[in-house]
């Protein structure tokens, strides 16, 4: 083992939130920053930069590949969690929608008690985090857009953001006109005033490149060269060290394998962890900071007792429904078939002049939508109902206290109609779901052209684990989502897969689609609760958001942080990725995680007295309801 230099601080994991933080502390040449990332560099990887190749990173060198355990809800299956294991971390091998949680959702944040995490603190972290496009006046009407540039020129920030595939795609414009006939059609720029409605979405997509644009290729390549951030890859951290002084623990240094060797380094002010919601808990249980049965039956010595450690994980269950479509709309259907003759076009297509199916993943639209307003008086009743009995019991013990927290924000959402349970989005694609072997349902690509109207529950009350099963850190963790466990997840989920039917049937989005209705898996044919449960049950599948498993709460209801992002009991450890996220986001997380860790780097800054940049302001803008 040797021992090396010290440096100011030493971030765990150089994925989508390490990067940002080391960016924005580095930026003061007199702290010494250190990233350890267990991945490579894939900067100049084609399935890195093409953003229709992000399908093909997963399950390589690049991608951790964990699974979840078996999920008794879902028919006993396992589900795939990646996670990337590279420079730049999830957002090097993301799905690249790039899209804001809501209002209501950030402001839950500050409610369950974390004072200053709200939106109007956020806000201006997201434009600090990425660069929206302008839309000139021609793009409008393509775009299904009414105000969009002139509300949020205040986002310059590094991500390079544009809309997928081209403003062209005639499905942006189906679906605004859609939910603006269906009365949920948002008006504003969605990170202006993110709330209930339908929007184009942007990607996380160079406008002119067309390249990924991630937390290497933004944060931290442009800044490279400064003499006082080193970025370590392929180096993995083992645990964090600590030495007990004035009767607590201080996290003084971090050990981490590099060439086969165990290399031991220090820090004269902080060890910031970024490992993402799977391994943030990991190497703190490894580092003796959990539950002491857990740690005490892989024989860890007890550094800080925190049984909040690995609880708490939840993630967005999604499900969707392919619909052939009309021959006219072009979909990426030949290349989801890995059609050799269309692959090769498309490889043509993207070299000579960056268009065509290889510069997007066919996501163009999306729709935050709330349950209460489009169920029947009935199923209004049976909400409540559900909501009734799974209240959880005013009885001592901080689970309950947490679960209880829980349940009067996403209680309070699922009722308001101004506030989402469920986010949509359309695919120009079929998407090829998990199938119930017992039915004659494809279990691969088929022929024809499809548009696929996805479903996912926003915010979910089940919630599961992730904890350590051995003390050997190669080992991956065991990770129990328990998805849709809670009955109130499933059946407001299935409602949601019902209402696609609807969304499939109302014109112009109808008239992209073949009538009558064609669907690629028969048994997506959703006729009522049941029909749509057992769908979900079969195919359900994860978004890959998973969050909250080092939550940043108040320590009575479960959390593991502070507001201050300093972990309970110990001094000089913050976490600042989507491990801390006290609520996962509306819909896709790296937005969310970017601007986290933007305000994180600001919050570390201002406790160590460095300079702390201005944040661009959004302008004010009035809530409204169903803009239409
Ligand atoms: C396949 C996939 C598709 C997705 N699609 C989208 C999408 O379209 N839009 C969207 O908004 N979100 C999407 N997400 C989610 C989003 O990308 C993540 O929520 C976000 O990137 C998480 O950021 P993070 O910083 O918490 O973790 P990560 O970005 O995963 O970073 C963690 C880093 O820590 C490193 N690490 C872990 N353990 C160690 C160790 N012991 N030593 C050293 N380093 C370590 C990892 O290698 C990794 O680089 C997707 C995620 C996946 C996996």
């Amino acid at each position: 083992m040797s021992s090396t230099e010290h440096y100011d601080f030493i971030i765990i994991g150089g994925g989508t939130a390490g990067l940002v933080v080391a960016s924005r502390l580095s930026e003061d040449p007199s702290q010494h920053v250190l990233v350890l990332e267990a991945g490579a560099d894939g900067t100049e990887d084609p399935r890195v930069k093409t953003p229709a190749f992000f399908e093909a990173l997963k399950n390589t060198e690049a991608d951790w590949g964990f699974k979840t355990n078996s999920q008794p809800t879902l028919n006993g299956r396992t589900i795939a969690m990646n996670q990337g294991k590279v420079l730049g971390g999830s957002s090097a091998l993301n799905a690249l929608v790039f899209v804001p949680p809501t209002k209501g959702l950030v402001n839950s944040w500050e409610s369950l008690g974390n004072k200053g995490w709200n939106w109007e603190t956020l806000s201006s972290y997201f434009n600090k985090a990425y660069t929206s496009p302008i839309v000139d006046e021609s793009s409008r009407t393509m775009l299904g857009i009414d105000k969009w540039a002139s509300v949020n020129s205040s986002a310059k920030g590094p991500i390079q953001a544009s809309f997928p595939g081209g403003v062209a795609h005639p499905i942006r414009q189906a679906w605004a006109e859609t939910f603006t006939n269906m009365g949920y059609y948002m008006q504003d720029d969605p990170f202006s005033n993110p709330s209930v409605g339908s929007f184009s979405c942007l990607a996380s997509i160079h406008p002119e490149t067309k390249e990924r644009s991630y937390s290497t290729s933004a944060y931290y390549n442009p800044v490279k060269g400064r003499e006082n951030l080193h970025v370590l890859t392929n180096a993995e951290v083992v645990k964090i060290l600590f030495e007990q002084t004035g009767g607590s623990a201080k996290a003084t240094g971090v050990q981490y394998k590099h060439n086969g060797e165990t290399v031991t380094v220090n820090t004269a002010k902080e060890v910031i962890l970024a490992a993402g919601a799977l391994q943030s808990p990991k190497i703190l249980e490894l580092s003796g900071v959990g539950n002491p049965d857990l740690l005490d039956k892989y024989g860890i010595d007890v550094v800080v007792n925190l049984p909040a450690v690995g609880e708490n994980l939840h993630d967005h269950a999604v499900c969707s429904i392919s619909f052939e479509a009309v021959d006219e709309v072009d979909t990426l259907d030949a290349l989801a078939r890995q059609e050799p003759e269309a692959l090769s076009q498309a490889l043509q297509e993207y070299a000579a002049s960056k268009t065509g199916p290889l510069s997007y993943v066919g996501v163009t639209s999306y729709a935050y939508l709330p349950i209460v307003d489009y169920l029947t008086p009935e199923g209004q009743v049976r909400l409540k109902d559900l909501l009734d009995k799974n209240r959880p019991p005013e009885i001592e013990g901080i689970r309950n206290a947490r679960d209880r927290a829980y349940y009067e924000v996403v209680e309070n959402s699922l009722l308001d109609p101004n506030e989402p349970s469920g986010a949509y989005l359309s695919v120009a694609s079929q998407s090829v779901l998990p199938a119930d072997p017992e039915t004659d349902s494809p279990q691969g690509p088929v022929p024809g052209k499809f548009i696929t109207i996805g479903a996912m529950l926003s915010q979910p009350l089940s919630r599961g684990t992730v904890h350590i099963q051995s003390s050997d850190p190669s080992h991956a963790p065991s990770i129990d989502p328990e998805y849709l466990t809670n009955p109130v997840d499933m059946d407001v989920l299935a409602n949601h897969m019902l209402h696609i039917d609807a969304i499939a049937n109302t014109p112009p989005m109808s008239k992209l689609l073949k009538q009558p209705l064609n669907r690629r898996d028969p048994a997506s044919r959703l006729t009522d609760l049941e029909s749509a449960k057992r769908y979900l049950r079969a195919s359900m599948i994860s978004m890959w958001h998973m969050a909250g498993t080092c939550v940043m709460l108040p320590k009575e209801k479960g959390g593991v942080l502070g507001e201050d992002l300093k972990v309970y009991g110990v001094r000089n450890l913050r976490i600042v990725d989507s491990s801390a996220l006290p609520m996962i986001s509306t819909a896709n997380t790296q937005a969310t995680v970017y601007a986290f860790a933007e305000r994180a780097a600001d919050l570390i800054k201002q406790a160590w007295g460095m300079k702390v940049s201005n944040c661009p302001q959004s302008p004010d803008i009035p809530r409204q309801r169903h803009l239409v």
